[in-house]
């Protein structure tokens, strides 16, 4: 991974550095007064002149006309709408890891993965690496503050959050410039003890923390540790513990509490954290992901909340969201080895740049194979007297678009075997070929991919299996299991049984209303399965499918090829009506 130190004066913006040493910009004043404001890589001052105000520049520019309007409305002392701009604009109040891993660096990392706009006031300027804290220097309130003042009077923030504030002082003007500001989503990660065991805040934190700034938070995120410390030092052992300390946390002012459970050593493998809202307790759960690169998870996790709850999701939502994030960037980083110390950072950039499972990463998927596609059967085969080969040749003769062996009786040889000798006749035809079930099937023909079952191997790990550039499709019934196969990288759904079936006497009937949510929850193809033939595969195109899928009405009949021809026929005609009705 290349590494890069960038040795720079810090702006609170975020937006660029400071790169010159004799750098002169003009901000507007709250107070309606412009300031020059000089800064050097050693000193930063202000000095109050009378000098004309800026034109901008860029009076067209929306942004500019948004940070505009947002002095305006500070200059009377209010804080900016959280709508004046489009971008959802988040700030950390925290301590700069000179390690890259938490603090500061991983805030704005996370806000960038999470599509916010990031921005910064250092609180506390740490030397830190993969072997710990090598030491702390607090900033100045008077400089927390005028920090706070230049962002919050400026540009304008959609949520606020807090981490490290190394003494009572630092919270009190950190409550204080909320307050003054009217900031109303607030997300506080009470930063007590970095992970090495090394103290960031001094002993009187807790308590006035808990006096000046839960009472203004959205959502408090402690780990167990921090928990026990705001709670005098109990014990907190179990789920239930964690329950608990949620609501006589809430009970200090939280709006919502987030007890993290990454510390419980229960032997679980899953991790679960409690949120209290004062209503009702929710669960959140995910896999442990085993893996050094820990450090900066806490950091991580309350500024992809900050993030999500500016973008204008509820706390649950934003908690939900945050979650499947942070454990996605565990799994993506567990490989990663940077330092020579216990604890490694996370790569955030493994969020942004194109992975294998993301739709970004893969050629796109071309729909129109699935107009007729055909699902092999051996009693089918067998009733009409053909082999498999017979049998897909005449499917492809009549216009079968995809092939899909679903041959459930045979070893593994025997398979590997007859999907090769299926790909002769229909890789020169450019006509997928997909093994049902089988992933090393799949893989020992070199076949272009699989379907799977919401009881077979995850999709998610078919596609680590099979690569970016492999057909993953994949049956789903629900909504809910549709959204989670194309984020888990499906390439398309298969959704049935649509009508009775004695093929999958076992798959319970959803209809076409039951298919069209399906085709509603998604943005990739779905196919329609389950007694569809060519009389009634229209009506599945009009509900939003791609084309249907059929066994019994291609194999099951005389002529697999003029069955195939009619299925194609209808399906066409089905797809230039929806267009036409559509335009
Ligand atoms: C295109 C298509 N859709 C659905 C299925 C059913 O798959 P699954 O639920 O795994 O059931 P089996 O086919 O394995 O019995 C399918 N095969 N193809
Ligand atoms: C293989 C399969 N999957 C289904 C599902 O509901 O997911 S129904 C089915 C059988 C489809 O056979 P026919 O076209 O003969 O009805
Ligand atoms: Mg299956």
């Amino acid at each position: 991974m290349p590494c890069m130190l960038q040795l720079t004066a810090s702006e609170s913006t975020a937006g660029k550095v400071f790169s010159d040493t004799r750098l002169h910009r003009r901000v507007p004043q709250r107070a309606g007064r412009p300031t020059l404001l000089c800064s050097n890589k050693r000193s930063c001052f202000r000095l109050n002149r009378s000098i004309m105000p800026v034109r901008p520049r860029c009076a067209q520019d929306k942004l500019s006309a948004n940070k505009r309007q947002a002095v305006e409305i500070t200059s009377s002392s209010t804080a900016k709408g959280a709508s004046t701009t489009a971008l959802p604009m988040v700030l950390t109040v925290a301590g700069s890891d000179s390690g890259g891993g938490a603090g500061i660096q991983a805030d704005l990392k996370t806000m960038l993965a999470c599509g916010g706009f990031g921005m910064s006031v250092v609180t506390s300027v740490t030397a830190q690496n993969s072997q710990g804290v090598q030491g702390v220097h607090v900033v100045p309130c008077e400089m927390v503050a005028q920090q706070l003042d230049s962002v919050l009077g400026d540009l304008g923030v959609d949520c606020l959050k807090t981490g490290m504030l190394p003494t009572p002082e630092t919270v009190r003007t950190v409550s204080q410039k909320l307050r003054q500001y009217g900031i109303s989503k607030v997300v506080v990660d009470p930063v007590l003890v970095s992970t090495s065991g090394c103290s960031l805040a001094e002993s009187e934190v807790a308590a006035v923390l808990k006096a000046e700034l839960l009472p203004l938070c959205t959502v408090l995120t402690p780990n167990l540790p921090e928990a026990a410390a705001l709670l005098e030092g109990r014990d907190i052992r179990s789920v239930p513990d964690m329950e608990q300390a949620a609501k006589d946390l809430h009970a200090l002012g939280p709006a919502a509490v987030l007890v993290k459970g990454g510390h419980l050593s229960d032997g679980a493998e899953e991790v679960v954290d409690v949120m209290y809202d004062g209503e009702r307790v929710t669960h959140f759960s995910g896999p442990r992901v085993c893996t050094s690169n820990t450090h900066g998870t806490g950091c991580t996790l309350s500024s992809a909340i900050a993030t999500n709850l500016a973008q204008g999701l509820s706390p649950k939502e934003a908690v939900r969201r945050s979650k499947a994030f942070i454990t996605e960037l565990l799994k993506r980083s567990s490989q990663i080895t940077v330092g020579s110390g216990p604890q490694w950072p996370m790569h955030h950039a493994k969020m942004v740049e194109p992975h294998p499972g993301d739709a970004a990463a893969r050629s796109p998927f071309d729909a129109a194979s699935l107009r007729c596609y055909a699902v092999t059967d051996p009693n089918c085969n067998a009733k009409c007297g053909r082999s498999l080969r017979k049998a897909v040749e005449l499917a492809i003769q009549g216009g079968a678009t995809i092939v899909q062996l679903r041959e459930k009786n045979i070893d593994g040889v025997d398979f590997v075997a007859a999907a090769r000798t299926i790909l002769e006749i229909a890789r020169p035809l450019g006509i997928p070929v997909l093994i049902n079930d089988r992933v090393d099937v799949a893989l020992a023909a070199g076949v272009d991919g699989v379907h799977v079952g919401q009881e077979d191997i995850a999709c998610a790990d078919v596609r680590a299996m099979l690569g970016p550039d492999k057909i993953i499709g994949v049956s789903v019934k629900t909504p809910e299991e549709a959204v989670k196969a194309m984020q888990d990288g499906a390439d398309y759904l298969g959704s049935g049984a649509v009508y009775p079936t004695s093929t999958k006497a076992d798959s319970s009937v959803i209809g076409l209303e039951g298919l069209r949510h399906v085709c509603e929850a998604v943005d990739i193809p779905v196919v329609s399965i389950g007694g569809v033939n060519a009389s009634n595969v229209a009506e599945t195109i009009k509900v939003g499918c791609a084309g249907g899928a059929l066994v019994s009405a291609i194999f099951g009949v005389d002529s697999p090829a003029t069955a195939a021809k009619a299925v194609l026929d209808a399906v066409d005609k089905a797809l230039v009506e929806r267009q036409s009705d559509s335009s």
